[in-house]
């Protein structure tokens, strides 16, 4: 049988890296040229008879300065030595039916410091990711267990009924509402032109909806206590009142899941909450992806998913890879950047460089993680017993059957009767005397 056609592409960008190259060499030879001079001066100081003690000490050190400032540029050669560029095929994935699942992890901390409504627009257009709908699973990670945010939650639920068939609809990029409703023009959206009148009056509609969304969530927040440090664990799953599965399918899974927190218990912040959400995920879907997200971010690009897939699907470097790293932008940043605070030297220079070497940096969000990746279980022995495997993973027997398992499932059917044990996977003891956080965990 023939061999499929690749799903990405790898070019080396040709002229930056002979550009590159040249000024590497040119700057090199005057660095080793000063260097050179730096040396012999010096010698000449030592040898010297007459030598002035404060002369030689301020000689010296503009000298280690100087080589400081060598070495760190020696270091950024690594960016400038072989960019490349990729692209990717989504045409030449699997139908949709063979496609992997994917498991989204947001994470909120605070509803007073992160404004809930933005929260929810990320948990929204995760939802609204181009991917098929029973393959996508979402989970709110609440480390403030409160209210509001439940509450906002289940709004957002709602709203996504009327936003993702709009989205779908329209063929809609911007998925993320509060994005798409600041924009002015009317032209977002394959099919947004050609059934221009019903498209306008579709877009009032859900425009309005999308204020109700907000007016609402805004009520909640006047009315609820807020982030709390000291509650137990609290997972939810997130439905339609009459909970009529056969119309639900065509949603997202969306779970709620606030880990307990206990004074007396380190945390772990971000990173405690993402194995909190990895443990939790993998009783409810199991998903073999998982893309990361904060909650101050939104997915702009709707076909991220797929793009990702190009990668993590592709036989030539799936084995080797852990992660596909997506760019952050940045918005609201004063005009007057001039720390670059939107990192564009990293993002639009930098990491062609590395890619070229060994693949880009992790930067802790907006990444499509392999599951398996963190598990460590190539580190195992294979015939580890389940004493041994409890040490590393914890006391749930049934996460260690998960990670074994590997076949992606749907909480939706089932989730009461794993209630128990996913409490179990979010308490805030799970972790103590295991190997979490040292050999099977994210660390952010
Ligand atoms: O106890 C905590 C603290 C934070 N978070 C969440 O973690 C994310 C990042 O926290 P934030 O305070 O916004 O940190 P930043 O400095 O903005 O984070 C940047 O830098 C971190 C590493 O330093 C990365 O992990 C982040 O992805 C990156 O956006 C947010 O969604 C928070 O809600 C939690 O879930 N629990
Ligand atoms: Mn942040």
């Amino acid at each position: 049988m023939e061999d499929p056609l690749p799903l990405h592409s790898c070019h080396v960008q040709k002229s930056c890296m002979i550009i590159n190259r040249s000024y590497i060499f040119v700057h090199g030879t005057a660095l080793l040229a000063l260097l050179y001079y730096r040396v012999s001066s010096l010698l000449e100081i030592i040898l010297a008879e007459s030598r002035e003690l404060p002369y030689f000490v301020s000689y010296l050190l503009v000298f280690a300065s100087e080589l400081v400032l060598s070495f760190l540029w020696f270091l950024s050669i690594s960016y400038r030595w072989r960019p490349v560029s990729r692209s990717v095929f989504p045409e030449r994935l699997p139908e949709d039916q063979k496609l992997p699942a994917i498991d989204v992890f947001i994470c909120t901390a605070d509803p007073e410091k992160e404004p809930t409504v933005e929260v929810m627009n990320t948990v929204i257009s995760a939802m609204a990711l181009d991917y098929p709908p029973d393959k996508l699973h979402v989970y709110l990670s609440d480390d403030g267990g409160s209210p509001v945010t439940l509450g906002a939650l289940r709004e957002a639920w709602k709203f996504a009924r009327f936003w993702l068939p709009f989205c779908t609809k329209y063929g809609i990029k911007t998925r993320c509402p509060e994005a798409y409703f600041s924009k002015d023009d009317d032209c977002d959206g394959s099919l947004s032109r050609s059934s221009s009148i019903e498209f306008i009056d579709d877009k009032k509609e859900i425009e309005k909806q999308y204020a109700v969304f907000k007016e609402r969530v805004l009520r909640i927040q006047e009315n609820t206590s807020t982030a709390s440090k000291d509650h137990p664990p609290s997972i939810e799953l997130i439905k339609d009142a009459d909970d009529d599965r056969a119309n639900q399918a065509e949603m997202p899974l969306l779970v709620y899941v606030s880990r307990e927190k206990r004074p007396s218990h380190p945390h772990h912040f971000k990173a405690g909450a993402l194995n909190v959400l990895l443990r939790v995920s993998s009783m409810l879907s199991n998903s073999p992806y998982m893309l990361i997200l904060d909650c101050d971010m939104y997915c702009n690009d709707s076909s991220s998913a797929r793009q990702a897939m190009c990668f993590h699907l592709d036989k030539t470097i799936s084995p080797k890879l852990a992660y596909v790293q997506f760019p952050q932008k940045f918005h609201n940043i004063s005009s007057e950047d001039i720390y670059d605070s939107q990192l564009r030297l990293c993002f639009s220079h930098m990491w062609y460089g590395a890619d070229g070497l060994k693949g880009p940096t992790f930067t802790g969000t907006c990444f499509y993680m392999k599951r398996m990746a963190l598990y460590g279980t190539s580190q195992l022995q294979k015939d580890a017993n389940l004493a041994q495997l409890q040490k590393v993973f914890g006391p749930s027997n049934d996460f260690i059957i998960s990670i074994y398992q590997k076949n992606h499932t749907n909480g939706r059917e089932f989730f009461s009767t794993v209630l128990k044990e996913v409490d179990l996977l979010a308490s805030c003891s799970y972790e103590k005397d295991t190997e979490w956080g040292e050999e099977a965990c994210i660390l952010v």
